[in-house]
């Protein structure tokens, strides 16, 4: 696959992958072009930021932090513009060497600009006092922490608590993979312009707490050349839509797919409950449940078919769906080894993913299958299943792990990232903290299970389109939590499959480009 249809906002590139589109663009267009574009997009939201903070452009104050290279530029020109429009700008240069072009551009227009030594107190005064600090320390030719004094500068203007816009990236985070080495040296920012892309370190590990609002700019990047490698899709409401439509007129409930959940236990009841509300909204016609809580099921959801008994004497189903507080024993052990046997698609979660890690029949027999598996382990069940913990490049890690294992996985978090074996990824970013809550886990797992049946039911998955169905579950699942969190409710596992019907409607409401 080629990035070839992707929008920015939804390309997630590699820094080697940026640097090869940002060349070819270069070809193609007048020197300095590309940097004029980020520019000038920067200056719009440093403006509307202004506005926001006091009421207008002219006469507001605002600080370039500004470094060696071509993030520091974009600072400069950016400010410039902001000086043309009568801004009191001053930049502090905190490197050995900044962009001249841009510092000219800025002093032509009335900015002021000097260098800056580590305690420099009318630097850190000038910072102190501005209505807006632009970070123009580091983009993505930054590695690892901020030196001195742009580090001292960070923790000024985090201490004094004034507005930060970062270019391109918060300066101090690692753009692949969100890392950030010291956490005393990082900017930490209210909004952040990304330039043509994203970059996955803006949405994962500790980037993503440090990149406030992400806007993304248009600067003509093309993604046809990118590689699966160097990919990864960001869902959004546009590109899930497409993959939530409706039954058509023809459609009957078998049509629209049959999922099975085996989950809970005699112990565990609740997560039958859960696993099976989330797949009552995934699209799929018909909902069955084998398992040991089908009395408390059929009590909650009673169109829920729900029975006790073995998985493979369930009936058929497009998908099935085992694991969520299933248990360790060995009818929990039968549940899986009976599904991984049958070719429809599997989703293994929780308990059956302990029992894959510590089994090695169980994990032989699901690595065998033909079926798509797919697995979706939180980080705890990730480091059980791959051995090692999963590290500060999560996306590394997933696509190792599904490629190990011949599985979708989709690893639960704060982002979702989701890989299938030949490294196709996903990730889904919007959910909001509150679905961090008990069985919400399980809700997403009966939610995926259901939306996979559906597709199933119309034509055999493949892999790759399975890790694209994951993360839209993942995103559908945020959603309904932040349907569920709206107005400062607080939120339970059941509010989230409470929140999916308004959850899916507003993703179907969304209309793609
Ligand atoms: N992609 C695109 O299409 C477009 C990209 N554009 C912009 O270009 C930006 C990338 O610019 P860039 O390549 O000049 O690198 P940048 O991030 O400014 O770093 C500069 C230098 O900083 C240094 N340095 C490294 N780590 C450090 C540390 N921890 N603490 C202190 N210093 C450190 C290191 O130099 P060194 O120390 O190795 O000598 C490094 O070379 C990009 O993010 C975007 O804003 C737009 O203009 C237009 C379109
Ligand atoms: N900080 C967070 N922000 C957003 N979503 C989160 C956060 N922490 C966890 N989640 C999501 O909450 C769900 C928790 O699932 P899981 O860990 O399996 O819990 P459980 O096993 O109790 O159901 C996952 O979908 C995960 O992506
Ligand atoms: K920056």
């Amino acid at each position: 696959m080629t990035g070839h249809g992707l929008r920015p906002a939804t390309a997630v590139l590699t820094v080697a992958a940026v640097r090869r589109a940002e060349a070819a663009a270069m070809a193609e267009l007048p020197e300095g072009a590309l940097m004029q574009r980020a520019a000038t997009a920067l200056a719009v939201v440093a403006g509307s930021m202004l506005r926001e903070i006091c009421g207008r452009v002219t006469g507001s104050r605002v600080v370039l932090l500004v470094g060696a290279g071509d993030n520091g530029g974009d600072a400069l020109y950016a400010g410039a513009r902001l000086a043309a429009r009568g801004a009191r700008v001053d930049a502090l240069l905190v490197a050995d060497r900044h962009h001249v072009g841009g510092a000219d551009a800025l002093r032509r227009n009335g900015g002021r600009v000097q260098v800056v030594a580590l305690g420099d107190l009318v630097a850190a005064e000038l910072v102190a006092r501005a209505d807006l600090v632009v970070d123009g320390i580091l983009g993505i030719g930054g590695r690892g922490a901020l030196r001195e004094p742009a580090a001292w500068l960070a923790a000024v203007a985090r201490e004094t608590d004034v507005a930060v816009l970062a270019v391109d990236l918060p300066s101090g985070v690692d753009a692949d993979t969100g890392a950030v080495a010291d956490a005393d040296a990082v900017v930490h920012a209210d909004r952040t312009v990304a330039f043509g892309c994203l970059k996955a370190g803006l949405l994962l590990g500790d980037g993503a707490l440090r990149t406030g609002e992400l806007a993304v700019v248009d600067i003509g990047l093309s993604f046809d050349d990118v590689a699966t490698s160097e990919l990864v899709v960001r869902i959004d409401d546009d590109s899930a839509a497409p993959l939530l439509a409706g039954p058509g007129a023809r459609d009957d409930k078998y049509t629209r797919g049959v999922v099975g959940v085996s989950a809970g236990s005699e112990a565990y009841p609740g997560a039958a409950v859960l696993a099976t509300a989330g797949a009552r909204h995934g699209l799929a016609g018909y909902v069955r449940y084998a398992g040991h809580a089908h009395e408390q099921v059929v009590a909650h959801w009673p169109d829920v078919v729900a029975r006790p008994g073995r998985v493979a004497d369930a009936g058929r189903t497009q998908c099935w769906v085992v694991g969520s507080g299933r248990g360790l024993d060995e009818d929990a052990r039968g549940a899986v080894l009976d599904a991984a046997a049958l070719d429809v698609p599997l989703l293994l979660d929780a308990d059956a993913l302990t029992l894959m890690a510590d089994d090695a029949d169980v994990r032989a027999a699901v690595v065998a299958r033909s079926g798509v598996t797919v697995l979706t382990p939180h980080a705890g069940e990730f480091a059980r299943l791959a051995g090692v913990p999963v590290g500060e490049d999560r996306v590394a890690a997933v696509r190792s792990l599904a490629a190990d294992l011949g599985a979708v996985v989709l690893l639960k978090g704060s982002a979702t990232v989701v890989a299938a074996p030949d490294g196709h990824a996903y990730v889904a970013a919007s959910a909001p903290p509150e679905l961090a809550t008990a069985g919400s886990g399980d809700v997403l797992a009966g939610l995926l299970g259901s939306l996979l049946a559906h597709h199933e039911a119309h034509a055999p998955l493949d892999p790759a389109r399975a890790a694209l169905l994951a993360a839209v579950a993942a995103h559908v699942h945020g959603a309904a939590g932040a349907v569920a969190a709206d107005d400062g409710r607080t939120v339970t596992a059941l509010d989230v499959a409470a929140a999916l019907p308004a959850a899916v409607a507003r993703v179907r409401r969304s209309s793609p480009e």
